[in-house]
């Protein structure tokens, strides 16, 4: 079939690789000129035949928006609008309604498999109609990891996003259980070599896992990490993630936790522990490290 594909960067661009070796067209834009087959969204829509189904890979939130917007204005009723990006699932809703207000149909669709998506296949969570979905059904098939699993029709418009931020959330978990399970084992004399463990738990134990397999990687380029600075990012997902749980009143510390964790490693000092240092000194006199 013939896609279009809006955001030809890390993701999008082996997207538009992985589907062309499935044997379909895609016809790519990218604000990138370098990038792009195409120049502007208007030629990307003008080069596909109807019903076209444009798939948009871009930043979540404002980028996405103003994709949304201008293909509404140029697709025609019976085209489709896949959104791939990691956009909060709370948007899906809103995009379908001002498609939908134009013909034109929408599917949600998570996507994680990163840089080693083009290789090993991408995993699909996807929400919307049925029918929108099966007309997307081929380039799932080309994006999906070769094998029974890795591709779900999740539910209606949102739940494939929603899906994913959950995913995202677990992803945030398990990072931040192995990263403090390294910092001990680094912490103690009586373990000499914290990589080797790693190395050992990728086979026979219970908590082996891809991201296990790419610890050992960081290690193998990086022993000790010394190389980095304990700095950690976050998109969106995490925050989405534990907002959902206030919302639906389901406790979930780990998440919550991993999370804290990544905005307590922005700080240089914690104001926070200033406060507790403070009062420990307060009420019992316990000594304070000044500056
Ligand atoms: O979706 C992903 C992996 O599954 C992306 O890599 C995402 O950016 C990771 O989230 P964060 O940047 O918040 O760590």
């Amino acid at each position: 079939m013939e896609l279009g594909l809006v955001g030809l960067g890390k993701m999008g661009g082996n997207m538009r690789e992985r589907i062309r070796r499935a044997g379909h067209t895609v016809i790519g834009y990218d604000r990138n000129p370098d990038l792009a087959d195409v120049h502007s969204l208007s030629e990307l829509v003008d080069s596909l035949q109807a019903p076209r189904v444009v798939w948009v890979m871009v930043p979540a939130g404002a980028a996405t928006q103003s994709t949304v917007d201008e293909l509404a204005e140029l697709l025609s009723p019976g085209d489709i609008v896949v959104d791939g990006g990691n956009s909060r699932w709370t948007d899906d809703e809103k995009h379908a309604e001002e498609l939908k207000a134009k013909g034109i149909g929408f599917v949600d669709c998570g996507v994680s498999g990163g840089v080693w998506g083009l290789e090993n296949g991408y995993a699909l969570m996807y929400g919307g109609d049925k029918e929108h979905v099966a007309t997307v059904q081929p380039v799932f098939d080309a994006l999906k990891p070769e094998g029974e699993f890795g591709a779900v029709h999740a539910g209606k418009v949102g739940a494939g996003h929603f899906a994913k931020m959950v995913h995202n959330g677990i992803e945030y978990a398990m990072m931040q259980a192995y990263a403090e399970g390294w910092e001990l084992l680094e912490k103690v004399d009586s373990v000499t070599d914290v990589r080797e463990v790693f190395r050992s738990w990728q086979e026979g134990t219970v908590i082996r896992s891809w991201l296990l397999d790419l610890a050992v990687n960081a290690l193998d380029e990086d022993e000790h990490l010394e190389q980095l600075r304990g700095f950690a990012q976050d998109s969106g997902e995490g925050r989405w993630t534990v907002e959902a749980a206030i919302d639906n009143a389901v406790p979930l510390p780990a998440i919550t936790a991993s999370l804290f964790a990544r905005f307590a490693s922005r700080q240089d000092d914690s104001p926070q522990m200033k406060m507790i240092a403070a009062l420990r000194n307060q009420f019992g006199g316990h000594a304070v490290e000044k500056k």
